[in-house]
């Protein structure tokens, strides 16, 4: 068996420093992520600046990133003006659309309704696919919402199932604030079978906020699950959503998998000395206890 692993630190852990990381970090960043051993890596988003001032510089950044062969870098995108920024650059392959499963959510995210949403990504769907982009999409609060509280599987499955009929390639089920726990996976991947969509289309992206995040991941990697999303160091959260903290740290996953003996392509050590590298210049610890560990010893 091989897991994918979907890095995020980049995009979803520095949209959320509340300092302005600088370019050159992000880039020895994204760097140093690609040398051990990561070929996903979700490096920026081309979102409305004022909304996310710590990406401002998406364009810059994919322009001087290391171009390394099989390593792809996803950016987000949610609309055309997006889209347009995105397709200025250089080897832009990969985007990802993210929708909301809830009201609230859809309105502090992305000014729209959660219908509204989908006209929204449409066009940019349809653009970056006739451009041969591969994309993908993102449904938030699979389940629960801080302002509307739990969220019912099938509303999450109705929304996924929506984003993915725009011609997206893999979902990535967002627990947003990291509430989660396996029960409610299975519940969410029942509802995700219900509605024709299986787990090679699926994707899992969980916050750590309760500690559930590695059980969750097991859960969905036994439901047959491949593709897990994770951040060096756990580093992450959302803007619009004060209660998410970080992301699984990857190498929280990495350690898992390995002991699984199930191949990432990631050497875990080169990866803790990143995020300690990281922690140093960020001013504080990392969260995940792997790097806390591994600090001893590197
Ligand atoms: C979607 C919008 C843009 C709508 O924002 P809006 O204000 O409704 O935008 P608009 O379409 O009304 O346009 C207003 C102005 O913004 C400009 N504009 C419009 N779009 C862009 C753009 N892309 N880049 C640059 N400029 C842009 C546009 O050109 C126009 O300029 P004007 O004509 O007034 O001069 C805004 O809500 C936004 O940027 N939201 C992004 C929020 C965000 O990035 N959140 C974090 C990522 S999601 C997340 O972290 C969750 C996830 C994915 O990790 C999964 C999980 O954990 O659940």
């Amino acid at each position: 068996m091989r897991v994918t692993i979907y890095e995020v630190g980049p995009r979803d852990g520095l949209q959320n420093e509340s300092a302005v990381v600088p370019v050159e970090v992000k880039r020895e960043f994204i760097g140093r992520l690609a040398e051990a051993g990561l070929t996903t890596i979700e490096a920026t988003s081309f979102v409305h600046p004022k909304w996310v001032p710590q990406l401002a510089d998406a364009g810059e950044l994919l322009e001087s990133l290391p171009r390394v062969p099989g390593v792809r870098y996803p950016v987000l995108v949610p609309n055309e003006r997006g889209l347009d920024r995105a397709t200025l650059q250089q080897g832009v392959t990969d985007i990802a659309i993210f929708g909301s499963a809830t009201e609230s959510f859809a309105q502090r995210n992305l000014n729209r309704t959660v219908e509204s949403q989908f006209e929204m990504f449409a066009p940019v769907v349809a653009r970056a696919l006739a451009h041969g982009m591969r994309v993908r999409a993102y449904v938030s609060m699979c389940f629960a919402d801080p302002w509307e509280g739990p969220v019912a599987p099938e509303q999450v499955a109705r929304v996924g199932r929506r984003l993915l009929d725009l011609g997206c390639c893999e979902l990535s089920l967002g627990d947003t604030i990291g509430v989660g726990t396996p029960r409610h996976v299975e519940a969410l991947l029942d509802a995700f079978a219900e509605a024709g969509v299986g787990p090679d289309r699926l994707a899992v992206h969980f916050h750590d906020t309760y500690g559930q995040a590695l059980a969750n991941t097991l859960t969905a990697l036994k439901r047959g699950i491949t593709v897990v999303d994770s951040s060096a160091g756990g580093i992450g959260g959302c803007p619009y959503a004060k209660s998410a903290t970080g992301n699984l740290a990857t190498e929280d996953l990495v350690w898992m998998l390995d002991g699984l003996g199930v191949e990432t392509g990631v050497d875990v050590r080169s990866l803790a000395a990143t995020s300690l590298w990281l922690a140093e210049i960020l001013g504080r610890p990392s969260p995940s206890r792997v790097v806390q560990a591994l600090a001893k010893e590197i």
